[in-house]
């Protein structure tokens, strides 16, 4: 137990626990590289605890103990997007894929370079942070007004409380539930006698709809982070850079991207993980195809409901995945 301390040595000390908390749960939760055991974690995580038990108005809004949840709320307020958050356009083929690349350069008047991503299957957020702090978190709703889930999202360790520079910024990705936990959720839920999700998908819906935000806690959710919404003080000037600027600034941004110069590289990259796909530790379907250069990207612009300058490849649906136990035949 420590010794009771100053408001004045409090107020130090917390400062210090959230800085170095927050510093573990990034290297962690999102570059997956821990630099302490989870003893050394948990011990200043109980010290945290002590010190805003004893002094609550030292608890902040980046404090680490604010993951837990606990918070009931009635139900969601409306976010209103500033910023729309419009659909993709799908393509089903090679020769789809080709009339969109041959559109884009039709308009453009040469070929271009596109970014290419997985298409996670989970749900589209939208995280708002002012001078670093995570003020806002939503849905995509229907592209302009979303639901108001911050307290949800709060507790997805993989969404930084405080930015690692205190900027302003407005940033969209996918909030997905891994494969693993899905799996796990759903015999829990059978062996609770409880209806199970179809798929991963609608389970991080379910999970972040709840108005529990403790039930949310335990639910094991992650995010991948893609687009900058309001740039602030960003200066990527194109798709793949930015995806690097989001990693830098303390999002977590998917590693399996690739920089492709013709249709053909983006083909390629296509069946690549088409077949990689089983393998992956998180559900996808399909592969999100943007130009590359935002310059490009202004000049293609938006139809009502989506980018000119993006198409999503889909994959045809997943053969059921059955998991076959692998059964120990004991001779
Ligand atoms: N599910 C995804 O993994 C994913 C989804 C989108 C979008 O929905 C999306 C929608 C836009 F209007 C523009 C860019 C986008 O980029 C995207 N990039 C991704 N990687």
């Amino acid at each position: 137990m420590s010794h009771l301390l100053t408001q004045e040595e409090a107020t130090a000390r917390a400062q210090e626990l959230r800085k170095t908390l927050n510093r573990y749960a990034f290297e962690y939760y999102v570059k997956d590289q821990p630099s302490v055991e989870d003893y050394i974690y948990d011990k200043l995580y109980t010290e945290l605890v002590q010190i805003e038990e004893q002094y609550p108005e030292l608890i902040m809004s980046d404090s680490p103990t604010q993951r837990v949840g606990g918070k009931v709320i009635e139900g969601f307020e409306k976010a209103v997007h500033d910023i729309p958050l419009y659909s993709l356009n799908d393509v089903f083929s090679k020769e789809e894929l080709i009339q969109f690349d041959q559109r884009v350069q039709k308009t453009v008047g040469h070929p271009v370079s596109y970014c290419c991503e997985l298409k996670i299957d989970g749900l589209s957020i939208s995280l708002r942070y002012e001078n670093g702090l995570f003020v806002r978190g939503a849905t995509r709703g229907d592209g302009s007004v979303g639901e108001n889930i911050t307290e949800n999202l709060k507790t997805v360790n993989s969404i930084p409380l405080r930015l690692n520079e205190d900027i302003s910024v407005e940033v969209r990705g996918e909030c997905y539930m891994p494969k693993a936990s899905f799996v796990k959720l759903n015999q829990e839920r059978e062996e609770a006698g409880q209806d199970v999700f179809a798929n991963p998908r609608n389970a991080a819906a379910g999970s972040l709809r709840q108005l529990d935000t403790k039930v949310t806690a335990q639910r094991k959710l992650d995010t991948f982070l893609y687009t900058v919404a309001d740039f602030g003080p960003m200066t990527s000037k194109t798709q793949y850079d930015a995806l690097n600027e989001l990693s830098e600034i303390g999002f977590r941004t998917n590693p399996e991207k690739r920089l492709c110069n013709t249709v053909d590289e983006v083909w390629a990259f296509i069946q690549e993980y088409h077949d990689k796909r089983a393998e992956l530790p998180y559900e996808i379907d399909g592969i999100v195809i943007k130009v590359n250069d935002f310059d490009i990207q202004e000049s293609l612009g938006f139809t009502v409901k989506a980018p000119r300058w993006a198409a999503a490849y889909k994959f045809p649906p997943e053969e059921a995945q059955t998991v076959i136990e692998d059964i120990e035949w004991t001779i």
